[in-house]
């Protein structure tokens, strides 16, 4: 049993504080993913939060609008390193055999966008019985200079690649919700929630929930998108939030 949890970088930092982790978000997020049966079949990734998007933002950096600023490059990317440093330690301590793995290092996109990210570095990994722990990151872009890469897009990528068998994603609300603020059960088609899904309340430069839904709707498999409360119960094999399945497979 492989899982891809992405950890929404809105849940494990305080995502209207710069650069400020939520410790007891992510300590709650971690001793979920130590004490699950999963075991370690895990590939973690996580958000950007109050590290990248506020970087991002002040650089004027989003997933399609580039920059050559080395300076911003290097500000984004290493904000983001140093979230990935308090996730893997964070998990280590708690026992997980957790490693970092940073996109910007190997991932590209090419002149209209299409992202290229090796994944065999992570299946090794796994294999190995190490749990990789990747993260939203800029991305060198072909013509642009570098965008935003984010967490969404990797769970895109990784999920094929490690052949998970479930994909997980835990935001702050307990689903996609519809415009009574329900939980919405299963999502097929974007156009048909288009009407509801908005961007993040919080700063947010890869399109809030709007752009997961249309990021995880590409995946032939379902993805779950859920609250930091239903984690474990994601992890016991549950289905808790919203089941989004763009694909033939269910
Ligand atoms: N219809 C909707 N249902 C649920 N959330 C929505 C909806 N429309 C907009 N949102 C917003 O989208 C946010 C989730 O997207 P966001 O990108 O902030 O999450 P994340 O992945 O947890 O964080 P990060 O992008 O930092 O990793 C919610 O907190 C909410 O503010
Ligand atoms: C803002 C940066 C650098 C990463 C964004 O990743 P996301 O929070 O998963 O969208």
């Amino acid at each position: 049993m492989t899982v891809v949890l992405k950890l929404g970088g809105s849940v494990i930092t305080d995502k209207d504080e710069p650069e400020t982790v939520d410790r007891a978000a992510l300590s709650a997020a971690v001793s979920a993913v130590a004490e699950s049966p999963v075991g370690d079949d895990i590939v973690v990734v996580h958000g950007g939060g109050s590290f990248g998007h506020h970087h991002a933002a002040e650089h004027g950096v989003s997933t399609t609008a580039g920059t050559h600023d080395v300076d911003g490059v290097r500000a984004i990317h290493g904000a983001m390193c140093r979230l990935n440093a308090a996730v893997v330690d964070a998990l280590a301590d708690a026992g997980v055999p957790a490693v970092p793995v940073h996109p910007f290092s190997a991932a590209t996109r090419d002149a209209d966008g299409d992202l290229s990210l090796p994944t065999r570095q992570v299946e090794t990994l796994l294999d190995e019985g190490f749990v990789p722990v990747l993260h939203g990151d800029l991305v060198a872009h072909a013509g642009a200079g570098a965008t935003v890469l984010s967490g969404d897009e990797l769970v895109v990528e990784l999920a094929p690649a490690v052949d998970a068998d479930r994909v997980g994603v835990c935001s702050t609300v307990s689903g996609v919700l519809d415009d009574d603020g329900t939980v919405i059960d299963r999502i097929e088609t974007f156009e048909a929630v288009a009407a509801a899904l908005g961007e993040s309340e919080a700063t947010d430069v890869s399109g809030g929930m709007a752009g997961k839904v249309r990021a995880l709707l590409s995946l032939s498999a379902p993805a779950l998108v859920f609250g930091p409360d239903a984690l474990p119960a994601f992890l016991a094999g549950e289905s808790p939030g919203t089941t989004i399945a763009g694909g033939d497979a269910d």
